[in-house]
């Protein structure tokens, strides 16, 4: 265990969408060295949860701190900032850009920070396993390699934590595999916590720390 601040400290997260309480007094912990799992039936609220941790939806109530900082009373630029100095995102369809290559989408984040720094980069490139693969575009690349390149951006601005939403819910087993010891080789070799929201049992044995969601709070598996 590591003595920095937990990476996110949620605390009584509710959020109402339509009549339903999705999140309904919700808390978690991520520790800074942390390897969490999140799992929910569908429906559960799993990507609603995935966005106001990464403070792309704001909650009703409840407060979440980053590294130690109340995200829940700043500005929405100062919600930005903290965003993109800490967080990284896998999102459910890896969300890339057809238009760039693989290597102008990991670049992205860079792009918006005003630090381009190419060195590490290639440093992703190369430790991901893609770095033959720079000068493609997504429609070009299979799902575990678009996966790859997902987590190349995601890691750009070398964030406190990766989020990955469903980072396995497209994939065959073999790829599965793949992508989960890249997933591993994130925290491991990038000092980066990582939390997953997903329904995919296969995840289950791979993750430390893991919790159920359901009715709107989080329980320990
Ligand atoms: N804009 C909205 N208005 C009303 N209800 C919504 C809205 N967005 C989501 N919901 C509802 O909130 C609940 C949680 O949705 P969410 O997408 O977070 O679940 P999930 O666990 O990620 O599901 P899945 O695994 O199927 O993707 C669902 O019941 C959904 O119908």
């Amino acid at each position: 265990m590591s003595d920095a601040p937990p990476v996110l400290d949620a605390r009584d997260l509710t959020l109402t969408r339509g009549e339903r309480a999705v999140l309904d007094g919700l808390s978690l912990r991520v520790p800074a060295d942390a390897r969490t799992l999140v799992r929910g039936a569908s429906g559960a609220g799993k990507s609603t949860l995935f966005e106001v941790l990464g403070l792309l939806t704001t909650p009703d109530a409840g407060t979440l701190r980053v590294r130690g900082r109340d995200a829940t009373a700043l500005s929405e630029r100062e919600r930005a900032a903290l965003r993109r100095d800490h967080l990284g995102f896998v999102f459910q369809s890896f969300r890339l850009i057809d238009d760039l290559t693989a290597y102008e989408n990991a670049r992205v984040p860079q792009e918006h920070a005003g630090a381009i720094d190419e060195a590490w980069l290639d440093t992703l490139f190369a430790r991901l396993g893609v770095a033959d693969l720079a000068t493609r575009h997504p429609p070009a690349l299979s799902g575990g390699e678009r996966q790859r390149v997902a987590i190349a951006r995601a890691l750009a601005n070398r964030p406190s934590v990766v989020l990955a939403d469903e980072p396995t819910g497209q994939l065959d087993p073999e790829t599965t595999d793949a992508v989960l010891s890249t997933l591993d080789a994130v925290r491991d070799d990038f000092d980066t916590a990582l939390l997953v929201v997903s329904h995919d049992p296969r995840l289950v044995e791979r993750f430390d720390d893991r919790y159920v969601l359901r009715d709107g709070t989080i329980e320990g598996d």
